[in-house]
């Protein structure tokens, strides 16, 4: 894996301004994604992972608006980049298999023209014949029989649809897959097959992903990193294996701990009470008035993410240099301050 990152998000804030107020969707987000890395963003309904995703693709619309930050497409900085520029790297270097996207896919057009037509957007400079033979190919990638490219939407099985919007995604080999819940819509069985198609895809392309999802489990089996996020803010990320064994911060603990598992039937454990409304969060941590370790300092700012072990980082106020600190150490600090 080459060292340098694709993609670098810089201090990201997204912001919507809306009637009941402004929501506060992605504040100060920083995630680098290497050549062929897996990272997974995950978190409750309503977190800010598809704004972030929307972000990189400069897609956030009226009323909302990338209100700072940067983010870096190789030594391209896409934030500031015209709407013209934008348009060519959309879809070509980085693209995105949205949530539903099967839903999205055109009942009255044949697969394979709905492929070509991404190419036909970007300008290409190919004839038809070759746009075609990308588009075989895109179909091969995704597993599927060359013959869908010219079958209808209504003549595939689900899991048929949601490779076909995989190959829509990918017919132009981007550098980075943005996958928004690319199989939640999908039983079990048809969703794993999805995935590592997906998987081996990815791998052949080079491409970077990130995976957007609720499913932990399904996290678990795909990728290499994974960053949690929690009303707009990255609560924890590090690599999976790290972050299962040893979450950091509490909102990341109770989300795994209530991951349904054979041994605790009939047993669920939540996370205790709601996600509040974006407009109206506690003061301090975002996450201290569900946090059933909260400390005075945590109702004074909220934490910033900060590397407490090797590449695994936490905004949590219980870790100093990686090191889980007492309540009264924390009480005696803000009482100094
Ligand atoms: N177009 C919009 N106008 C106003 N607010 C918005 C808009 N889009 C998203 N939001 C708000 O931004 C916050 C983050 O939403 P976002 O869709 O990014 O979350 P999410 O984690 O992707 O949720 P889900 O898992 O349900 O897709 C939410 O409070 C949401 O209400």
């Amino acid at each position: 894996m080459s060292e340098k990152p694709i993609l670098r998000i810089k201090d990201l804030d997204v912001r919507y301004y809306t009637d009941a107020g402004i929501v506060r969707a992605n504040n100060q987000i920083n995630l680098e994604l290497k050549p062929g890395e897996r990272v997974g963003l995950v978190g409750e309904s309503g977190s800010g992972k598809s704004t972030l995703a929307l972000a990189i693709l400069r897609m956030i619309k009226p009323p909302g608006t990338i209100a700072g930050g940067e983010i870096w497409l190789d030594d391209i900085e896409l934030t500031r980049l015209s709407e013209e520029r934008m348009r060519q790297i959309r879809g070509k270097d980085i693209s995105m298999v949205p949530q539903g996207a099967m839903n999205s896919l055109n009942p009255v057009m044949r697969i394979k023209d709905q492929i070509i037509d991404t190419m036909i957007d970007h300008d290409l400079g190919l004839s038809r014949a070759e746009m075609e033979e990308l588009a075989i190919e895109a179909l091969r990638a995704t597993e599927l029989d060359p013959k869908v490219g010219n079958m209808y939407p209504h003549e595939l099985s689900g899991g048929m649809k949601q490779r076909a919007c995989i190959a829509i995604s990918v017919a132009m080999n981007p550098k980075v897959i943005i996958a928004d819940e690319p199989t939640s819509a999908l039983d079990v069985i048809t969703q794993r097959q999805v995935m590592e198609t997906l998987g081996r895809l990815q791998e052949r392309l080079g491409s970077a992903i990130i995976l957007i999802g609720h499913d932990m489990g399904l996290m678990a089996q795909f990728v290499d990193r994974i960053a949690v996020m929690y009303a707009g803010w990255m609560m924890e990320l590090g690599k999976i294996e790290d972050v299962f064994t040893n979450p950091l911060n509490p909102y990341t603990q109770l989300l795994i701990s209530s991951l349904p598992l054979l041994d605790r039937r009939g047993e669920f454990s939540g996370i205790p009470g709601i996600t509040p409304p974006l407009t109206d969060l506690p003061p301090g941590c975002v996450f201290n008035d569900r946090c059933p370790q909260a400390m005075a300092v945590c109702r004074t700012a909220m934490p910033p993410l900060r590397e407490h072990e090797p590449e695994h980082l936490a905004a949590c106020y219980l870790y100093e240099n990686g090191i889980k600190v007492t309540e009264e150490r924390h009480d005696e600090a803000v009482r100094a301050q």
